[in-house]
């Protein structure tokens, strides 16, 4: 896929096709996916969608009547998931979901951010890699701290694991394998 991107996007160039169009969206795709698969050696991943975006709230049941009743969304029930901490609440949007986030037991990882923006706010993206494993070890090799040491099983039953804000633009990244 990245190929194919790549070359027409350089087919398009060479013919000023490009910046003619003023289409910058086929460009940033295939920069951001030529980047992954250029990993260290025996590290080749690529991203794939946005899976969810995560929003921390002080009262989970009224965020959901909000999503479901004001604003006419398909919502999960609620699911206590003590291995992270939380609980949660997905919206389905189509394309992508929301995860609404409120911690649960006495050493939530969301605790401090719910204690710093009482009115909740956006907590973290998730987005989806071919290969964990492959990007985990390639993103070490880049100094990007991971917050575990290895990937968890996350709230759709597959591997996660979280990278440190501090080193992704001040924004929690999580990647899940697809
Ligand atoms: C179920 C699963 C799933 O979807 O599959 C989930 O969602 S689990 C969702 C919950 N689990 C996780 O979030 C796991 C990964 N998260 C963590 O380990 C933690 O939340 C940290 C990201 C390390 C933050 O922990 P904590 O708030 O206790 O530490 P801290 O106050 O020292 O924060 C260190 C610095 O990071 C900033 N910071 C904290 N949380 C942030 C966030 N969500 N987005 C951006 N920046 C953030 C703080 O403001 C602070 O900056 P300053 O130093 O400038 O003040």
């Amino acid at each position: 896929m990245a190929q194919v991107l790549r070359a027409a996007v350089a087919a398009a160039c060479a013919g000023g096709l490009l910046s003619r169009l003023q289409a910058p969206v086929p460009a940033v795709r295939a920069s951001s996916a030529s980047q992954a698969s250029r990993g260290v050696a025996g590290a080749v991943w690529a991203l794939g969608r946005l899976n969810h975006v995560a929003i921390a709230v002080p009262d989970l049941e009224k965020a959901r009547a909000f999503y479901r009743d004001v604003l006419g969304a398909q919502v999960s029930e609620v699911s206590p998931l003590p291995e992270h901490g939380v609980s949660v609440v997905f919206v389905d949007l189509g394309n992508t979901k929301m995860e609404l986030l409120h911690p649960l037991g006495s050493d939530s990882p969301i605790a401090g951010f719910l204690q710093k923006n009482k009115a909740g706010g956006m907590h973290h993206v998730c987005i989806e890699v071919d290969d964990i494993n492959a990007a985990v070890t390639d993103l070490k090799e880049k100094k990007i701290r991971s917050l575990s040491d290895e990937a968890k099983i996350g709230a759709h039953g597959k591997p996660v694991i979280f990278l440190h804000p501090k080193d992704c633009g001040g924004v929690l990244v999580e990647l899940e394998q697809a």
